[in-house]
């Protein structure tokens, strides 16, 4: 039993807006930028504005920048990362609107690497046949993102709660998206839950990789957006493919929370992967050898972690010698010293981690839920560019060009505005909340409807026994056996916790975890990264599209949808 609202005390303030972005990663933030011409944008996000996980992005953003790439070049090499099921028209959407939104990034003042020409620096990665992933800081791409973006937030008169859990959808009475409910922990006034009204609601709320024990993903990964539509009535589609990175710093069996990631590209820039014994193991496997497609290296290193019974694999760059790993890899380089490894002198021991929510909110073109003025973008979303595997670098592509989309579709959607809003100054939120009492006041006068549903939250201890069961059930190697005890122990999983953010966060990763197992279990073969031992073959007559999932009442449902004739 899944909660359609999440338990929450009656909001005690009220504010509007005309557009909620919620969410401050690359996706969020471009989004909220983009649409300042619709009015009053709003802000919230759950802690400190660059605590997603855009700040962490290492290896760069891909684009087809150099003279010899092409569009549809980065658009082959997608559709063969996606194993058959992305949406080519979503695909080319990215491609070829990609290389225009990364110089609107440097317009804006993202210091991308220079090479000695002066042009973009640009590195590879796995799935990528050509050179074509900007990167900035050597290894610090999403950190100068987020920075230049943060700028250019200041003073751009888009108003900005942080500190700010988003809790729940508000919908008008003929089911459109009417606003959110939130809670403020920071030392603004109002505080606590309150309720903010808009036209529009843009979902930025980033990844999931916090329902595994182990994950590159920061802590607020709690997949809320995700949970929050669902309990809104939108869908999400592909959930089973979660990205397991294939170089994540071993820590040691049992270490949990965010780890440190080792980019594919040092892999792009020369670097092997060996066993124990020192022998290159992705030779003969793929013709890419170390730069094959994600889910192949992630399994190419499980399995040799199998046969040696070794726990961990290592990743040989020896050879880049002490000043190019200063130069070109000083994020990581800091990270292995911190962690008593140097790799200028020694092999680096590394094991696949949860690194990536390929599936999510399901949307069009344009960033549209099934629920009208609710919209999605970013690794939040499912746009359909990433199908079974995401290639490397798309994601904050995808983040930026699907954020732009949104806003741009905005200027048709978006219906008149309510007339309590019309000549109100820009609202501050909350310092000009007003004090109102319950849901039902908090949206009173705009016709919206209340948040009516049955709602219960896990207690917050709840998120530890999570993610034990997702790691030893969900992980990069899946069987029914598995699957079936994975979704029995959630489904045992039980509370009538006091509402707090611990607890809501915790019901959060629960629902979403609920729907990743169910949709493992469901989809019998193997295709990307979802890699199932009993199902070892891609079966592309039974299991060529999307499996859909919906929460009606109380109740996940998982729809497989074929893609037919669709193209992909
Ligand atoms: C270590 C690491 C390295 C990576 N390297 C690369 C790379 O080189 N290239 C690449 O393309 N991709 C990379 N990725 C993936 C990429 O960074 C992310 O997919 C991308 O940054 C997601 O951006 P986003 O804006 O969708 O979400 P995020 O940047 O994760 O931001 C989500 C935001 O939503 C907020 N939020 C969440 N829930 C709520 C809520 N309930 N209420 C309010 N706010 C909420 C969060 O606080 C955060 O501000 C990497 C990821 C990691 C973890
Ligand atoms: N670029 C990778 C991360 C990395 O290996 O740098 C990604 O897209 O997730």
């Amino acid at each position: 039993m899944i909660p359609s609202v999440l338990h929450a005390p009656a909001p005690g303030w009220t504010a509007e807006a005309d557009v909620i972005v919620v969410g401050s990663g690359i996706a969020g933030l471009v989004a909220a930028l983009r649409c300042r011409p619709h009015g009053r944008v709003l802000l919230v996000t759950k802690a400190l504005l660059d605590a997603g996980s855009t700040r962490w992005a290492q290896g760069g953003i891909a684009a087809a920048l150099a003279a010899d790439d092409s569009p549809e070049e980065h658009l082959a090499d997608t559709l063969t990362a996606g194993v058959g099921i992305c949406d080519e028209d979503a695909v080319r959407a990215l491609v070829t609107e990609g290389p225009d939104a990364v110089r609107g990034l440097i317009d804006l003042g993202t210091a991308f690497d220079r090479a000695a020409d002066g042009g973009i620096a640009l590195t590879r990665e796995g799935g990528h046949h050509r050179r074509r992933i900007a990167h900035a800081g050597g290894d610090a791409t999403g950190a100068e993102i987020s920075r230049a973006l943060r700028a250019e937030l200041k003073d751009s008169g888009v108003d900005v709660i942080e500190h700010a859990l988003v809790l729940d959808l508000l919908k008008d009475a003929a089911g459109r998206a009417a606003g959110i409910t939130l809670h403020v922990m920071g030392e603004g006034q109002p505080n606590g839950v309150g309720a903010v009204r808009a036209r529009a609601v843009v979902l930025a709320t980033g990844g999931l990789g916090q329902v595994f024990s182990a994950t590159t993903n920061p802590e607020v990964s709690t997949g809320d957006g995700v949970a929050l539509a669902l309990r809104a009535g939108a869908e999400a589609a592909d959930l089973e493919f979660v990205q397991f990175h294939p170089t994540v710093l071993y820590l040691g069996t049992g270490a949990t929370g965010q780890q440190p990631l080792i980019s594919e590209a040092v892999r792009g820039e020369g670097a092997h992967l060996v066993d124990d014994a020192g022998e290159r193991f992705m030779t003969g496997r793929h013709e890419l050898a170390e730069l094959a497609p994600r889910d192949v290296v992630a399994k190419g290193i499980t399995t040799r972690m199998h046969e040696t019974g070794a726990p961990c694999m290592f990743l040989d760059a020896r050879h880049f010698g002490a000043a190019m790993w200063e130069s070109r890899f000083p994020t990581i380089l800091a990270a292995c010293r911190h962690h008593g490894i140097d790799p200028v002198t020694e092999r680096i021991p590394i094991v696949p981690a949860a690194h990536y929510a390929s599936g999510g909110i399901r949307t069009d073109l344009h960033g549209r839920t099934a629920v009208p003025g609710l919209y999605a973008c970013g690794e939040a979303a499912c746009t359909g560019v990433h199908g079974a595997n995401r290639l490397a670098s798309n994601s904050l592509l995808e983040g930026l060009v699907f954020a732009n989309r949104i806003a741009a579709a905005l200027h048709t959607d978006l219906p008149s505005a309510p007339s309590a809003a019309s000549d109100e100054p820009a609202t501050s939120a909350p310092a000009a909340a007003t004090a109102e009492a319950g849901p039902a006041a908090a949206v009173a006068g705009t016709g919206a409807a209340s948040t009516a549903g049955e709602g219960w939250l896990l207690p917050a201890g709840s998120r530890g026994e999570i993610q034990r069961i997702m790691t030893s059930h969900v992980g990069v190697l899946r069987s029914a056996d598995g699957l079936e005890r994975a979704v029995r122990e959630l489904d045992g999983l039980r509370g009538d916790a006091e509402p707090g953010v611990a607890a809501w966060e915790a019901t959060n990763l629960y629902t979403v975890a609920s729907a990743i197992a169910a949709a493992a279990h469901r989809r019998e073969e193997t295709r990307g990264s979802h890699w199932r031992e009993d199902f070892p073959e891609r079966a592309d007559g039974a299991w060529r599209g999307h499996l859909v999932t919906r929460l009606t009442g109380n109740v996940l449902t998982t729809t497989y949808e074929p893609l037919e004739g669709k193209r992909s």
